[in-house]
């Protein structure tokens, strides 16, 4: 695994430091079971005081006698003793429930369209599970891997850490992590974003790792792989139903008209294709019609037809609660940041992971909860603070279906800069 630091410090670019543990640092690796954990993990297996950590944030033991996720416990202990480190499990099941699971089952009920992976990152891979090492190992005292495909580099010039984007920007991550808190980034290492996932599968298969072959788990952590696809069916267990109805405006009129039933707003998606029979013999009617918004006082979803109907693009977007992974700066800087950004043509937004980046091409601060209309003295209210910031930004391409809920992750390049919820 030489040949892997090696190879990997070769990767940094210039300009740019990945920081190491020295031979007797504590070294704790996030694993999960799946090839890229297992290969973070065997990078680091011939430091002495190197450990594994499972975390189990959801069990299910309804119908079954073992937990869901026990096949992946075993295998995690299996990759372990292969590299001869010890591994340990830790639960955080409650945690999970309370700072991941209920808020996004809130968030589905209210109509919104959360993302659980970027409050798991937040709250659990690097809350709750720092803070037990923080405990167990005294704060700054450890370093923690994990297999995501995202860096934390040091940049020389700065001495800054900063969030990039993995190398392979098919399997990048950076989105899900774009909301941790910047404390963590001086003691995290991403080992894996250095690599291409085809290199990460050779190597588990050269090591002869005994998840080489292991399929890649996919989006919801929670959710397993018996459940994929059926993510609505899921979500039935725990939502209440709560029946509206599916309606048409006319755009002149503003006539409404009732076409169907759903069983609650979090029971379709903005952009979605709606199933219910429309009139195909009526010019007015006839063809796909799609979910253009969900009407939250009056509990109706509204529909319009054809998947390019305008009524589905945006080339704006709102964005409030902005966590930044900048250091401790005011407004003023962020503002600064934001506007050279645009002006060097490098401010990227992105609503999904894996999306193609859109370029951002201005920004404006909206000014709903002050009473001054004035920028400059909204400014000065603002200075030293960096909560709450809210502003919209103009896109260079009008995107399709984005919902309130979604974060909205900036990007200057390829570095996160911090991201916030879209209220649209
Ligand atoms: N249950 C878990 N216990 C410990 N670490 C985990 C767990 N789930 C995820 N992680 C950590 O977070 C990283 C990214 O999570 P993700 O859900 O993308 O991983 P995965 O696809 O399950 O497995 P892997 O990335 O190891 O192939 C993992 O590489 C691992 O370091």
């Amino acid at each position: 695994m030489k040949r892997c630091l090696s190879l990997l410090e070769k990767r940094i670019p210039q300009g740019w430091k990945q920081l190491q543990p020295s031979k007797h640092d504590n070294i704790v690796v996030a694993m999960s079971s799946g090839v890229d954990s297992s290969i973070a993990a065997a990078i680091y297996s011939s430091f002495p005081n190197v450990r594994g950590v499972y975390m189990r944030n959801w069990s299910n033991k309804q119908n079954d006698t073992k937990n869901c996720d026990e096949k992946d416990w075993n295998d995690a202990k299996k990759v372990a003793k292969y590299l001869n480190i010890p591994i340990e499990m830790v639960n955080f099941e409650k945690e999970y429930w309370l700072d991941v699971f209920e808020p996004m089952l809130n968030n589905y009920e209210l109509g919104l369209t959360p993302n659980p992976d970027i409050l798991c990152n937040r709250y659990i891979k690097f809350g709750t599970l720092k803070q037990k090492l923080d405990e167990m190992y005294g704060v700054d005292n450890y370093w923690l891997v994990t297999g995501h495909y995202s860096r934390i580099l040091q940049e020389c010039r700065t001495g800054q850490f900063e969030l990039l984007r993995g190398i392979d920007s098919s399997k990048d991550q950076s989105y899900y992590l774009s909301q941790v808190k910047p404390d963590i980034m001086d003691r995290t290492i991403l080992p894996i974003g250095n690599f291409y996932k085809r290199e990460i599968r050779q190597l588990a298969k050269e090591l002869q790792l005994p998840t080489a072959d292991k399929p890649d788990s996919q989006g919801i952590c929670f959710v397993n792989n018996s459940q994929r696809g059926k993510f609505k069916t899921f979500l039935k267990e725990y939502l209440p139903s709560k029946p509206g109805h599916i309606i048409t405006i006319d755009p002149q009129s503003g006539h409404k008209k009732v076409w169907g039933e759903h069983g609650g707003l979090w029971s379709y998606t903005i952009g979605q294709k709606v199933g219910i029979p429309m009139p195909q013999g009526d010019p007015e009617y006839r063809g796909t019609w799609f979910v253009s918004d969900k009407l939250r006082d009056t509990n109706e979803i509204m529909i319009v037809r054809g998947r390019d109907n305008p009524k589905l693009f945006r080339d704006h977007v709102k964005i409030i609660d902005m966590k930044w992974l900048f250091p401790e700066e005011d407004l003023m800087n962020i503002e600064k940041t934001l506007q050279e950004g645009i002006q060097r043509g490098d401010l990227f937004l992105q609503y999904r992971s894996l999306q193609e980046p859109i370029l951002v091409d201005k920004y404006e601060l909206w000014k709903s909860d002050q009473a001054t209309n004035d920028k400059n003295q909204y400014i000065n209210q603002r200075k030293n603070q960096r909560k709450n910031l809210e502003f919209i930004l103009t896109l260079s391409c009008p995107q399709r279906a984005m919902a309130p809920g979604q974060y909205g992750c900036l990007y200057l390049k390829n570095r996160v800069i911090g991201s916030g919820t879209i209220i649209l």
